[in-house]
């Protein structure tokens, strides 16, 4: 099990990011080129099953164990009545999680993913990053690893999910931080919040921005300021996917908020990754862009909880069920191409 012990061995593991296994890529693409098939007709089906194969190392990538973390934390931030919907709606979606009645707990089911529920000091909000830091270097740390726990070397697929109350306004301030630009840039309704909410968060992230700005000196530092112990958890599991060459699903602007510190500091950072969907948040379009990703689906989803991700991992399947299912021309004696 991956674990950072101090902040250097996070932003060390950015500098050393393993690779895919090339030869395993080109060895699903011969396959995929003597599939029953006129080339390239399944289209980004066919860019999944060899994603999938150069993150599994092997020519016939497997789905048998998708694994979905919901992460879940309650930010000091919300005092500022930057969310339609008040904090303890954290917890009691956690609650919700545990009983099944959840969308994720439905998707995840649909899906045939294996689902865990981190809550992380739910009775302990993190600093509102308007007027200080989210969180101690130690918190910070203990929210990362709290992450890379879930993450084994045996999954097939990897996707995570957020809970938290007030969490589309530091997710907003750490892409801001990461690929500049204004709150205004980047912020949308999060769970729906009015007009008048919308100029709240807007103005809570340009402080949080003016204050911390200068002190965010890496990805360690801008999660830390900004962020908050969910938000460190997806990253921390996400970095920990990598290390340990498992595929990631990415979900909405939440998710991929956090890894942009990530991102930002080591642009191949996202490569293990799926975007599974582009959220009908303000800044998720844009956000992609700069992670280089092309989302799977747009369905105009905007909850978060790893909803999206449950969604796209049924085409992760598909992908792969063609990929190793399918007859070659020579096995069901079809004649090639001219
Ligand atoms: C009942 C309920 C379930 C949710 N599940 C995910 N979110 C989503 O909405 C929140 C972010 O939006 P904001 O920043 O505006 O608070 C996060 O908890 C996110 O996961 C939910 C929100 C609510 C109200
Ligand atoms: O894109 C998301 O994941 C999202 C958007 C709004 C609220 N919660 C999550």
């Amino acid at each position: 099990m991956i674990h950072f012990p101090e902040r250097a061995a996070f932003e060390a593991a950015l500098h050393t990011l393993p690779s895919p296994d090339h030869l395993a890529i080109e060895a699903a693409a011969a396959r995929q080129g003597q599939l029953t098939k006129p080339p390239g007709s399944l289209g980004r089906l066919e860019d999944i099953a060899l994603f999938m194969a150069g993150w599994q190392r092997t020519a016939r990538p497997r789905i048998d164990t998708i694994r979905a973390a919901v992460f879940a934390g309650n930010h000091g931030v919300a005092a500022q009545g930057v969310s339609a919907f008040p904090p303890a709606v954290t917890a009691q979606m956690v609650a919700n999680f545990h009983a099944g009645g959840a969308a994720i707990n439905a998707l995840a089911r649909a899906c045939g993913a294996a689902l865990c529920v981190v809550p992380l000091d739910l009775d302990r909000p993190t600093g509102d990053i308007s007027i200080e830091a989210a969180m101690s270097e130690a918190e910070c740390l203990e929210a990362l690893n709290a992450g890379a726990a879930v993450v084994r070397a045996n999954i097939d697929l990897l996707f995570v999910g957020e809970m938290g109350i007030g969490n589309t306004t530091p997710a907003t301030a750490l892409c801001a931080q990461a690929f500049g630009g204004r709150a205004s840039d980047w912020v949308g309704r999060g769970s729906g919040v009015n007009d008048a909410g919308i100029a709240r968060k807007e103005q809570a992230v340009t402080r949080a921005l003016a204050l911390h700005g200068a002190a965010c000196d890496g990805p360690f530092e801008m999660l830390r300021r900004l962020g908050g112990r969910e938000i460190a958890a997806i990253a921390g599991a996400i970095l920990a996917a990598r290390m340990e060459g498992v595929p990631v699903l990415l979900d909405g602007f939440i998710c991929c908020a956090a890894i942009a510190p990530l991102a930002a500091t080591a642009p191949a950072f996202t490569d293990h990754c799926l975007a599974a969907h582009c959220s009908a948040e303000g800044g998720h379009a844009r956000l992609l862009e700069h992670l280089r990703l092309r989302p799977l689906l747009h369905l105009d989803m905007r909850l978060g909880e790893g909803s999206g991700a449950a969604v796209a991992a049924q085409i992760v399947r598909c992908a792969l069920a063609t990929h190793n299912e399918m007859a070659t021309f020579a096995e069901a004696s079809v004649s090639g191409a001219l």
